[in-house]
């Protein structure tokens, strides 16, 4: 690879060319004047960055000789409460304050709804993703296990027409519930009318009736006399009703009825971080491009799927008629969000005057939001924000003066981007444990800049255990949902985002929903997050999004969240409450094998299609063959917790090899199909294997338990080496 000097930088030629020859262009900044002021941020922020990192390791130190040589009792936690005080863990909570971000787009302030993550990397994903702000409630229900898919329920080669019908069933029944008629049901009805401005639906008994609530319906696509589609909203959410009486499925329905559409991803991350492998320039030149294609509007992929060649792009606006003949536009597209690297990790893309890499999480800030110039000066074909902001999503802070260095990043990239204060926007990720006991202070640091905090109950398990590694072994990872800590640690963040005023300014999120395929058991456990007070919460697919949407037409959040004002549901004492076993000994050797086996297949499973084929998220099934969602944040857990049973001798390390190397055979084996796949067993000396090994043998000693700085290593060294 070619680098090329730039003042004190050297940047490879794939970056610079991508910078100079495609982004500079659509920008009013010239070559000169971006390297110059991307030359001084890195100069002027390298030695903060590593000075915050040095306090996250001089702090873990304390930490650890504090469990080694004091008793952790979680009956009475004054002790440890001051020794966190004392070194600066905990910090001091100051008085009350509000947030005052301005210029947020009404998807995060107005509406409640699913947020879809993607990596940016798959440009196919995340077209899809963006589209994703509308999708089909038939299709969601006929693929998925929503509807049980026994008997004569089945999907079959053919369409299955009994399956259809329950299809129609559940989402009528979901009309009913969410834009509901004053008489009658949706099962009922045969024509959809409108007469002197006004819906008029007609039942099949000939009786005619409207909606109870006549405010929801907003107008129509097509025409009076040839209605296309019925526009509707419930709690901020819009619903299109299709209508094609010479469609597949129309011309089955009664009313003629051929979809019912529904707005799903009301907001996307596109994801730099967990969910993508990007270990050098080349990756993270397809990364930077995919965003700006995003941004200009006319990112597109083409790909076969089923014998066919698809082109895919960004979806139009929907343009509307309102009753009384005006014509309206609905946005065709999730807002996005930009999910930046946090501030550990570096990249060889490019190296700064000592020929160091640059912190990868300063380059991303720079370079995503020289992309997402275009979208500010609306010289798009699609847009994205409409108030002019770039939404950054910036994972992994630890405290309040990580939040502080974010924030003078980001006012140091607008200066040198020529962009008004607080245009960048921020995201917090609460999923360290020092922000989530610091979150109000976290959220202070950046007022003037937040629109979403979101607990990422993922990578927060894998801190919870990282950080108090020697204070025991940590209960198995299926029962870490059931802790004191995680109900303290969800309600506490909901409890301080109100309090810091986010409602109708900024989003409060919860996590992932981490089986993409068990879509049933979604329907029924994640309507507890805007049941929570949550206004989003994150989904794996644009299905789910579909699916999800539903619990908040179900739940109105805006009315959760003002009962919950000024309550506060969680002490210091149960966040500190570590999810430890209370006796070893109780596990037989059965479940001790049990965990060992499946913590050691979804790593091999994730971790082998990380290292040799990059990519950064997978399906991966899990002991009891249920596909979940792995991405570095699971494999930071997975990985830990072994790390951890090794150190308090829940097992030993030849256990855990023994597991990894029968495990392997089985990841093999689920591989089979795929030409390009290297097995790992019987030699167990490739990259991946190794990987897999050190994530678990060297866990303790990894930063913060992070699973980035070893996947790199390996990765860099198979690409290096071919
Ligand atoms: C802890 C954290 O940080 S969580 C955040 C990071 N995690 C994520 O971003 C997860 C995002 N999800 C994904 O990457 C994927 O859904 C996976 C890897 C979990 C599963 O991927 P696959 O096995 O390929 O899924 P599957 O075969 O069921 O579906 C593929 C189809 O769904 C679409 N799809 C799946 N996930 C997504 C997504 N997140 N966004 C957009 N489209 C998606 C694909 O485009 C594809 O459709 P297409 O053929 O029309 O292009
Ligand atoms: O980023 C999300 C998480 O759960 O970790
Ligand atoms: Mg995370």
């Amino acid at each position: 690879m070619q680098r090329i000097k730039s003042g004190n930088l050297k940047v490879e030629k794939i970056v610079f060319d991508l910078i100079n020859n495609e982004i500079l262009p659509k920008t009013e900044i010239s070559e000169n004047e971006f390297w110059k002021s991307f030359e001084n941020i890195i100069e002027t922020l390298t030695p903060i960055n590593k000075e915050l990192l040095k306090t996250r390791d001089d702090l873990q130190k304390k930490i650890d000789n504090w469990y080694k040589t004091n008793k952790y009792d979680s009956t009475n936690l004054d002790k440890y409460k001051n020794f966190l005080k004392e070194i600066g863990y905990l910090v001091e909570q100051k008085e009350d304050f509000k947030i005052d971000t301005k210029n947020i787009d009404d998807e995060i302030t107005l509406q409640a709804g699913p947020q879809l993550v993607v990596p940016v990397k798959n440009a196919r994903f995340a077209l899809n993703a963006a589209n994703a702000r509308w999708g089909s409630l038939y299709d969601a229900l006929y693929g998925t296990d929503v509807i049980s898919k026994e008997g004569d329920l089945a999907i079959t080669k053919e369409y299955n027409k009994k399956r259809g019908e329950a299809v129609v069933t559940y989402a009528k029944e979901f009309l009913d519930e969410s834009i509901t008629l004053q008489k009658g049901s949706y099962k009922d009805v045969i024509e959809f009318k409108i007469v002197n401005n006004e819906l008029i639906i007609t039942l099949e008994n000939g009786e005619t009736t409207t909606l109870k609530d006549k405010e929801k319906f907003l107008g129509f696509i097509g025409e009076i006399e040839n209605l296309e589609a019925l526009i509707f909203k419930n709690n901020n959410l819009h619903i299109q009703i299709q209508i094609d009486k010479n469609s597949f499925i129309g011309c089955l329905d009664k009313a003629f009825i051929k979809d019912v559409i529904l707005e799903a991803a009301v907001t996307t991350i596109m994801d730099c971080e967990d969910s993508v492998a990007a270990v050098d320039a080349i990756d993270k030149a397809e990364v930077y491009k995919n965003w700006f294609g995003l941004m200009k509007g006319d990112l597109e992929d083409s790909f076969s799927k089923n014998g066919k060649t698809i082109t895919r792009t960004l979806n139009e606006d929907i343009t509307y008629k309102t009753i009384d003949g005006n014509s309206k536009t609905l946005h065709g597209r999730s807002l996005l969000f930009v999910r930046n690297v946090g501030h550990l990790m570096t990249n060889p893309a490019i190296l700064d005057e000592n020929d160091e890499e640059v912190f990868e999480g300063i380059m991303d800030c720079m370079i995503t939001v020289l992309c997402s110039i275009v979208d500010i000066k609306g010289a798009n074909s699609k847009s994205n924000s409409r108030q002019k902001s770039v939404y950054i999503v910036k994972p992994k802070m630890h405290g309040p003066k990580e939040v502080e260095f974010t924030v003078k990043t980001f006012e140091m990239v607008e200066d040198a981007l020529k962009l008004p204060r607080n245009t960048i926007k921020i995201g917090i990720m609460d999923e360290e444990r020092r922000t989530t006991l610091n979150l109000k202070e976290c959220i202070r640091a950046a007022k003037s800049r937040v629109v979403f905090i979101n607990t990422g109950f993922l990578d927060r398990t894998g801190d919870e255990i990282h950080t108090s590694m020697f204070a025991g072994a940590f209960v198995q990872k299926s029962k870490m949902k059931e802790q004191v800590w995680i109900k303290a640690y969800e309600n506490s963040n909901v409890d301080i985002g109100l309090e810091c005023g986010l409602q109708g300014f900024a989003q409060i999120g919860k996590g992932m929903w981490a089986m993409p395929d068990e879509m049933a058991k979604m329907m029924v456990e994640k309507i507890n997050h805007p049941k929570s007070g949550a206004n989003t919460a994150w989904v794996p697919s644009p299905t789910a999004a579909v699916l999800h949407s539903i619990h908040y037409h179900k739940v109105d959040v805006f009315e959760v969240q003002n009962a919950l004002i000024g309550k506060k549901r969680a002490t210091l004492d149960e966040l500190l409450t570590l999810p430890l076993m209370k006796d070893i000994s109780i596990l037989s050797k059965e479940e001790i094998k049990k965990e060992l086996d499946n913590n050691a297949q979804t790593i091999l499973g994730y971790v082998v299609r990380w290292i040799d084929s990059g990519i950064g998220c997978s399906k991966v099934l899990d002991i009891n063959n249920v596909a979940l969602m792995e991405d570095r944040a699971t494999l930071r857990i997975s990985s830990q917790h072994l790390a951890n049973w090794i150190e308090h001798k829940v097992c030993t390390k030849d256990d855990v090899m023994e597991s990894l190397k029968s495990m392997a055979k089985v990841v093999d084996v689920q591989n089979a199909s795929d030409l390009l796949y290297i097995n790992m067993a019987p030699s167990f000396d490739g990259y991946a294997f190794s990987a897999a090994s050190d994530l678990i043998f060297k866990g303790i000693s990894q930063p913060s338990g992070y699973t980035e700085p070893l996947l790199h290593k390996y990765r860099r060294e198979l690409k290096e080496n071919g």
